[in-house]
């Protein structure tokens, strides 16, 4: 479902505390290993950046799992700053959904292990998923019933004591309290991308982990629902997003690019394309997509 509760060694180490300089990237070496990582460089407007004191959402390592013998996710470790908005990219298929489901006590990984929130993600994993936003690729919510009632539906699976007020406050803050009455099926794909947002939002979870929200979506609602995301962001809330589109890259304050269950590259857009000799962020996903399928397709 798309809201909350139901919410390769590569290594995930974004904005961490005691990295390497600002501005810099991690791009894979030929074997696969990393041999740098980098904080972002921020946006105009962006949060402070990270000093040591800097707290990690996301600490996991060695994470894997395989399908049918098949590794899809091979040995990531992650480290996302808490406020920070990490943007999550790779091909078809490179491991993302399967991360981002273990990430939130979905899906139980072959091996890994860490802390999401300050809580051992594999032995807490109930505790984890009730402070984890997850939204999924596809709509989930009730088409036949209102905006309203699939929000209060949420916030009865979380117990919420107020369900009124936090639907109140869910449907007001995505903008969606003009539209409460009318039935989730009836809406475009950006309204519908909003309501999911809001069902994440209900139990106040301080990490989100987005799955390709706006996929689909209109220009026009894919800025407005990246506006939203900056502003949880300001609001301390951490964002790992993943997406298709290089222009939300560019909105992240650092990315994590992903191929064949290997991180291949990770840092701020800047620096990323610079350390890949590319002309853009895009050229440089392709450079390294392309050095991937020779080193691990095979595999
Ligand atoms: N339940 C499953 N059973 C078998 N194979 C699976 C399962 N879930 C995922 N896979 C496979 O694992 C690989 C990684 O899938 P995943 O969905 O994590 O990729 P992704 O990067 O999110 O792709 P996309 O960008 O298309 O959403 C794919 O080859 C996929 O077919």
């Amino acid at each position: 479902m798309t809201a909350g509760p139901s919410p390769g060694r590569a290594a995930l180490n974004v904005g961490a505390p005691g990295r390497s300089p600002e501005g810099t990237a991690m791009l894979a070496g030929s074997t696969g290993k990393h041999v740098a990582n980098g904080a972002g460089l921020g946006r105009p407007g962006a949060r402070p950046e990270y000093g040591a004191q800097a707290t990690l959402a996301i600490d996991v390592k060695g994470l894997s799992k395989s399908y049918g013998g098949r590794k899809v996710v091979d040995d990531v470790d992650m480290q996302v700053a808490t406020g920070r908005i990490v943007g999550f990219l790779g091909p078809n298929g490179s491991g993302k959904t399967t991360t981002l489901r273990m990430l939130c006590g979905l899906l139980t990984p072959d091996a890994g292990g860490g802390r999401v929130l300050g809580l051992d993600f594999r032995r807490q994993a109930a505790a984890v998923k009730r402070q984890v936003g997850y939204m999924t690729q596809k709509f989930g919510l009730y088409e036949d019933l209102s905006l309203r009632e699939n929000l209060d539906f949420v916030a009865r699976l979380f117990s919420m004591p107020d369900r009124r007020a936090a639907v109140d406050g869910a449907l007001e803050r995505l903008g969606l309290a003009t539209r409460q009455k009318q039935l989730a099926g009836t809406l475009s794909g950006g309204w519908k991308q909003r309501l999911a947002l809001a069902a994440c939002l209900l139990h106040q979870p301080k990490l989100l982990l987005l799955d390709e929200p706006t996929a689909g979506v209109d220009p026009k609602a894919r800025r407005e629902f990246w506006d939203q995301i900056h502003q949880l962001a300001q609001e301390g809330i951490t964002v790992l997003v993943s997406t298709h589109y290089m222009d939300e890259a560019e909105r992240c304050d650092e990315l994590v690019y992903i191929a064949y269950g290997h991180v291949l590259a990770r840092g701020s857009a800047a620096a990323i394309v610079q350390e890949a000799g590319a002309r853009d962020l895009e050229d440089a996903f392709v450079r390294l997509v392309d050095q991937a399928t020779d080193n691990f397709a095979a595999t």
